[in-house]
C-alpha cells in the first residue's frame, strides 16, 4: 500500500470549479479531474525497477484494485486526481492556456525513504484543460512512451518513469496522417512518475496574465518540495540559485540526449522540466544516420526547430522564456545573465567531457576539434549509423587501425567506397591521437562502451513492438524492457535489437518520420 502526501493540492491554490468543463482556469494551480472509466483495462506491461521505488510487489501492481486504478477506473485511498494548469510557447508562439488534457495526477507517494513520487495517468480522459481533445492516448504512442522512459533511465539520463502500461479495452480515433483519413485505434494509458511534474510552462501562465501572487506561490512551493539543496541558503540569495540550477540540470540533460543520440522531437517550454527531466515522450526518435537536421516529428519537418543538433539553442531559448516568467517577480537581469551564461558552460563543457569520453579520449583537449569535426562531417555525408560507429571505434587498435571494422556502421555500400580514403585519413589521425593518449587500450575500450550504448530503442524496433502489441502480442516490449535495462553490456542472443534499420524502415512512419497524433 502507497502512502500518499499530495502537497501540490495541499499548497497551491486550487479551482474551486469542480466540473469537468472547457474553460480558462485563473489564480489556480490545479482542477479537480476524475479520470474517465474505460471498459476492459488490461495489464500489458509494468517496470519492476519502479515497482522496487515505490516498494509494491507484482502481486500489488497486478491485482485488479491497481490495474483498475491504473486504467483510471477507480481510485486507491489516498490518492487525489487533479490536472494542472500550464501554458507553454509552442514552436515560436506563446500558446496560452494548455494544461494537463490528458494526464491526470493521482496524488504524491511517499516511500519509506522519504522519496517523493507522482502518479499521473496520460491518456485517462478529458479534463478541464482538454480544449479540442479527448483526453485519451493510443497505444501506439502508449508503448513508445512507456518503452522509451525506462530505457533512458536505464541509460543514466534524467528522465520522466514508467510505472505501468495498460491497454484501455476501448478505441480511439486519430488521424496519424493528418491527411483526412481517421483511423481506429486501440487505446492505451501509461502510468508516469516523476518527483515533480513540473513544467516551464507552468510558471510562464502566470506571468503571461500577470497573476504575480499566484506565481510566487509557486516558485516558493517549487523551491520547498523540488529543490531541497536550497533549503540552507541565504533567503536572498535563494531565488537566483534556483535559476542557476534549473539552468545547470537543462544543460546537463541536454548533452546527455546529444551523446545517445536522443531527438526530443517537441521542445515546446510545456515540454521542459524544472527538475531537467526527459518529458513527453510524443514524436521523439533515435538518430540512426547520423545526421544534425534531422527531426522524427513530421510536424516539425519544414522548419527543423527540434532537429538533432538544434536541441541545445533551443533548451536556452525555452531557459530565456522562463527567465522572462520569472522577470516580474526578480527584474534584477544579472540573475537570468548568469544563469543562461551558466547554461552555455555547462553545456560546453558537459559536451567537451562527452566527446571525450564517446572517442575514448582520456580529457578533452581543444586540438581534437578539428579530428571530431571532420568525422561528424564524415558520418554525415556518408550516412554513417551513429551508435554503431561508436561502438565499433572503441575496438579499434590505435596501433594498427583497420577501417574495415568500422564498415558496418555504414547505411551505403556506395557512400562507404566514396569517402574512404578520407576516412582512411581520418582513422589515421584518430589512431596518432589515442596512441598519444596512452591510455591503456582494455581501458580505453570498457570506458568507451559505458557512454556509447549497444542499444537503444531505435525507432524501427519500437514500431515492431507495436505492430505486435496491437495484434494482442506483448512479447517484444517484454524483450525490449529487458534488453534496455543493460543498455551498455553485450548480450549474447540479442544482437538483432543492436542491428542497423533496416531498408524497409526508411521511410515507413513510425520508423523515420513520426506524427504527433497520439
Ligand atoms: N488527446 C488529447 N486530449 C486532450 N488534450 C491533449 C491531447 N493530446 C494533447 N493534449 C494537450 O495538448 C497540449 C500539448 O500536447 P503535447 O503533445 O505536448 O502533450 P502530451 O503528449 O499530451 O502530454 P505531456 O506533455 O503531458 O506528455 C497539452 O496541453 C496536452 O495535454
Ligand atoms: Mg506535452
Amino acid at each position: 500500500m502507497l502512502t500518499f502526501d499530495n502537497r501540490f493540492l495541499r499548497e497551491l491554490p486550487g479551482d474551486p470549479d469542480t466540473t469537468n468543463q472547457l474553460r480558462q482556469v485563473f489564480h489556480a494551480c490545479w482542477s479537480h479531474a476524475m479520470p474517465t472509466s474505460v471498459s476492459a483495462p488490461r495489464m500489458l506491461a509494468y517496470s519492476r525497477e519502479m515497482l522496487e521505488a515505490l516498494e509494491l510487489s507484482v502481486e500489488d501492481i497486478t491485482s485488479p484494485d491497481w490495474v483498475n486504478a491504473l486504467a483510471g477506473n477507480s481510485l486507491l485511498p489516498g490518492m487525489q486526481p487533479y490536472a494542472m494548469c500550464y501554458g507553454g510557447h509552442q514552436f515560436g508562439n506563446w500558446a496560452g492556456q494548455l494544461g494537463d488534457g490528458r494526464a491526470i495526477s493521482l496524488g504524491e507517494a511517499v516511500n519509506s525513504k522519504g522519496q517523493r513520487w507522482e502518479l499521473q495517468l496520460k491518456g485517462a480522459g478529458v479534463t478541464p484543460y482538454s480544449r479540442m481533445a479527448d483526453g485519451r492516448a493510443v497505444l501506439r504512442s502508449s508503448v513508445r512512451e512507456f518503452l522509451c522512459s525506462e530505457a533512458m533511465y536505464h541509460l543514466g539520463i534524467p528522465t520522466t518513469r514508467a510505472l505501468s502500461l495498460v491497454q484501455t479495452g476501448d478505441v480511439v480515433i486519430r488521424d496519424m496522417f493528418y491527411n483526412g483519413n481517421p483511423q481506429m485505434e486501440k487505446g492505451a494509458i501509461v502510468c508516469r512518475v516523476a518527483p515533480s511534474f513540473i513544467r516551464f510552462g507552468n510558471f510562464e501562465i502566470f506571468a503571461m496574465r500577470d497573476d504575480k501572487q499566484t506565481l510566487q506561490t509557486l516558485v516558493d512551493f517549487t523551491i520547498d518540495r523540488d529543490f531541497p539543496e536550497l533549503k540552507d541558503y541565504p533567503e536572498e540569495e535563494r531565488f537566483a540559485e534556483w535559476f542557476a540550477i534549473i539552468c545547470v540540470r537543462t544543460a546537463r540533460l541536454i548533452a546527455q540526449w546529444m551523446r545517445v543520440g536522443f531527438v526530443h522531437g517537441v521542445m515546446n517550454t510545456d515540454n521542459m522540466s524544472i527538475l531537467g527531466l526527459t518529458i513527453d515522450y510524443g514524436p521523439y526518435g533515435w538518430v540512426d544516420n547520423f545526421d544534425p537536421g534531422w527531426t522524427p516529428n513530421t510536424t516539425d519537418a519544414a522548419g527543423r526547430r527540434y532537429c538533432f543538433g538544434r536541441q541545445p539553442d533551443i533548451a536556452r531559448w525555452n531557459l530565456e522564456r522562463l527567465a522572462q516568467a520569472l522577470h516580474c517577480l526578480k527584474p534584477e537581469r544579472e540573475i537570468y545573465d548568469e544563469g543562461l551564461m551558466l547554461y552555455d558552460q555547462t553545456y560546453n563543457r558537459e559536451w567537451a567531457a562527452v566527446l571525450a569520453a564517446k572517442f575514448g579520449f582520456s580529457a578533452w583537449r581543444d586540438e581534437y576539434e578539428p579530428l571530431i569535426n571532420e568525422v561528424f562531417d564524415l558520418m554525415y555525408h556518408a550516412d554513417i549509423d551513429m551508435t554503431e560507429f561508436f561502438r565499433k571505434l572503441a575496438t579499434i587498435e590505435a596501433s594498427q587501425p583497420d577501417l574495415a571494422h568500422l564498415q558496418s556502421a555504414s547505411y551505403s555500400p556506395a557512400l562507404w567506397e566514396t569517402f574512404k580514403p578520407r576516412f582512411e585519413q581520418w582513422l589515421s589521425q584518430y589512431a596518432t591521437a589515442t596512441v598519444a593518449d596512452a591510455r591503456d587500450p582494455a581501458t580505453r575500450t570498457s570506458s568507451m562502451n559505458k557512454v556509447n550504448p549497444r542499444y537503444v530503442l531505435r525507432n524501427y524496433l519500437a514500431q515492431q513492438a507495436i505492430d505486435l502489441a496491437d495484434q494482442g502480442d506483448t512479447s517484444m516490449i517484454e524483450e525490449l524492457l529487458e534488453v534496455l535495462r543493460r543498455p551498455y553490456d553485450e548480450q549474447p542472443g540479442k544482437e538483432r535489437f543492436a542491428e542497423l534499420r533496416p531498408e524497409w524502415a526508411k521511410h515507413k512512419a513510425g520508423c523515420s518520420m513520426l506524427s504527433c497524433s497520439s
